[in-house]
């Protein structure tokens, strides 16, 4: 479902070249629930973004569903994230003038012909993560873990196959980060597989496999 084969990933400046990700071999099977661990700055963001076709690696393959990403041109990733990826950010990015509802539909405005049962679909994605009595609140009115449960609502309301989470319960207190792993176990229970950034030992022992990253390269 998601196969990396010998990923490098340099970053350069003018001064400095930074080896980002060494040689990194991936399989990750459909349904898994697989956790990223390691130091800061060890390149776990930079692997998922490159899992989640948000930067592309300086070497190696990158396959998604039994498709290898090369010379695709942006549009189609950027069509392939939209109905295959849903992404969690530590920090929500949500947007703040938009109410709840308007949010979770974000996705959905970027698929043709999603239009007649988008508010539908967008119901039923918060009604999944119990959110369905804040639809009309705007997200400055809601706590951290209730922005992170519309987060979610908006990863899945496309019913994408795979979910990527960079630190979803980072800046969350332990019951709210409680609250989302659990949300996350159920659609992981449901058949979506789940691949996770997390500084959190306890929560990546709720998942199937742990990948752990040391200066860019895999340890474990
Ligand atoms: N756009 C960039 N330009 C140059 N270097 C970068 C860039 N993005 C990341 N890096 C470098 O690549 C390395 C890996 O960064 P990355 O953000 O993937 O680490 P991380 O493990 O997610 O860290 P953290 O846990 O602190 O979020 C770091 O040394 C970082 O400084």
């Amino acid at each position: 479902m998601i196969k990396l084969s010998g990923i490098e990933k340099v970053y350069r400046t003018s001064s400095i070249e930074t080896l980002a990700l060494d040689n990194i071999n991936v399989d990750i099977q459909p349904g898994e629930f697989v956790s990223i661990m390691g130091p800061s700055g060890c390149g776990k963001s930079t692997l998922l973004n490159i899992i989640g076709l948000l930067d592309e690696p300086s070497k190696g393959a990158v396959e998604i569903n039994q498709r290898e990403l090369k010379g695709y041109k942006d549009k189609e990733l950027a069509r392939i994230r939209n109905l295959e990826i849903g992404f969690i950010f530590q920090s929500f990015h949500l947007i703040n003038d938009l109410s709840v509802l308007d949010n979770v539909e974000i996705p959905l405005l970027y698929r043709p012909g999603s239009g007649s049962n988008r508010r539908e679909l967008a119901k039923e994605a918060l009604e999944k993560v119990g959110l369905s009595n804040r639809m009309k609140h705007f997200p400055n009115q809601l706590s951290g873990g209730q922005k992170q449960r519309v987060a979610i609502a908006r990863a899945i309301v496309g019913r994408p196959s795979i979910i990527l989470a960079d630190e979803p319960t980072g800046n969350l207190d332990s019951n709210m980060g409680n609250e989302i792993l659990n949300i996350l176990l159920q659609l992981n229970k449901e058949g979506t597989t789940i691949v996770m950034v997390t500084h959190d030992e306890n929560m990546a022992k709720h998942t199937n496999r742990l990948i752990r990253l040391f200066d860019g390269r895999q340890v474990s």
